[in-house]
């Protein structure tokens, strides 16, 4: 079998703290099997403004594209805020040059964590949805863009080349689920909103059974919370995808468990935990792991087809929860190395 390239980009504040325990996971669910892989390591974000004067440097870059699969924890924080270039512009830089439209932010919910959640327990039961974010275009890419001291300008801009790409992705996706796609936009004022409702109407035509609503997203907003049972596959411009993530992860536990994939149409796709580098809790070994693992736990099924080695890292974090071996976010006593270290046991049977 052919060894795996993975490109490693650490990043910054509890970044490297859950890159480490995602990286022991990996070397330990691998051994005794014939997955081989090597790591490589790039400068990013703000470790990279620190060492190369840049958040993205085109060595990064390099060997992003020359890799199976790209990890990446977070990146950011405060000691990068007033940097000519923050280490945020190297994150969308390499969404971009890796063509990584398409970021997949799944939200299962746990019955144990279910019982931590604020939200009440019958409320998120058979919570199991997936939001398809559009990743590279919108009102995080649109032209005119602009600063000044008395005004500003960002651009929301879409073609319709750029929403087929990605319902047809979440439509794909809904074809293995439940059938049941919703658009959340916000359609009642946005230009590009109504041309998103009107290329899902058309995509509906080639997925004759997925069952298509829409939803504007402030009413989304709501019912992630009153009625997540109610979503299968929503798929979603750019910004609303980056919020509605966050909020839903609340569903979950915490914003500390949930992975992502971005993938594009060729080359590596890339795998990360949707939240930040949490600097309030960075340095304090209490960083929740289970993003970054299950993230990897994402790229073994994705990308390389590691179906069983990506069950028994979902049945080892399930173990550990149950055996309550978690992180003060999901109101457990464990520090990151307790948990990665139960969650290696556990792996070992
Ligand atoms: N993909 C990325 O690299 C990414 C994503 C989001 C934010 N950011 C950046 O991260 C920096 C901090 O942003 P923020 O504070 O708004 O958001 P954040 O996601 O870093 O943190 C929000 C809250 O969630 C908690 N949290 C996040 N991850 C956790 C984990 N694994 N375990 C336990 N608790 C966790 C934090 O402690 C904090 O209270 C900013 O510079 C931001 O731009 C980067
Ligand atoms: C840090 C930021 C640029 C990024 C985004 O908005 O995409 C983050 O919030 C995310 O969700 O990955
Ligand atoms: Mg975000």
């Amino acid at each position: 079998m052919q060894i795996k390239k993975i490109a490693v980009l650490q990043g910054d504040y509890i970044g490297p703290e859950i890159m480490n325990s995602g990286l022991e996971v990996l070397e330990a669910v691998s051994q005794e099997t014939n997955f081989e892989y090597q790591i490589h390591k790039y400068p990013f974000g703000g470790e990279a403004i620190d060492c190369c004067g840049e958040p993205l440097p085109q060595s990064t870059i390099e060997g992003c594209k020359k890799s199976d699969a790209v990890l990446l924890s977070a990146i950011g924080g405060p000691k990068w805020d007033k940097a000519k270039i923050r280490p945020e512009a190297g994150l969308l830089a390499i969404r971009n040059e890796l063509g990584l439209f398409a970021n997949i932010r799944p939200t299962k919910v746990n019955p144990i964590l279910a019982r931590k959640s604020p939200v009440k327990p019958e409320v998120i039961q058979d919570t199991d949805f997936v939001i398809v974010r559009e990743l590279t275009s919108g009102i995080y890419f649109g032209t005119p863009r602009k600063q000044e001291k008395y005004e500003a300008i960002d651009t929301s801009r879409y073609t319709v080349e750029e929403i087929e790409r990605i319902m047809h992705i979440g439509f794909e996706m809904s074809m293995h689920r439940k059938k049941h796609v919703t658009i959340v936009d916000k359609a009642n004022v946005l230009a590009t909103s109504k041309l998103w409702r009107k290329v899902a109407q058309k995509m509906n035509n080639d997925y004759p059974e997925v069952v298509v609503d829409y939803c504007y997203v402030d009413a989304a907003a709501m019912k992630i919370i009153t009625q997540p049972s109610f979503f299968d596959v929503v798929i979603t411009a750019n910004l609303f995808g980056d919020i509605l993530s966050d909020e839903a992860s609340v569903l979950t536990g915490s914003l500390g468990t949930i992975p992502s994939m971005s993938t594009g149409v060729t080359g590596p796709s890339l795998y990360e935990p949707i939240h930040g580098s949490a600097p309030d809790i960075a340095g304090r070994g209490i960083a929740d792991p289970i993003s970054m693992i299950q993230s990897i736990e994402m790229m073994l099924r994705e990308s390389f087809g590691e179906y069983e080695l990506a069950d028994r890292i979902t049945n080892a974090v399930e173990q550990a929860i149950t055996k309550g071996i978690v992180t003060p976010d999901l109101g457990g006593t464990a520090t990151t190395k307790e948990v990665t270290t139960q969650i290696i046991e556990n792996l070992r049977g």
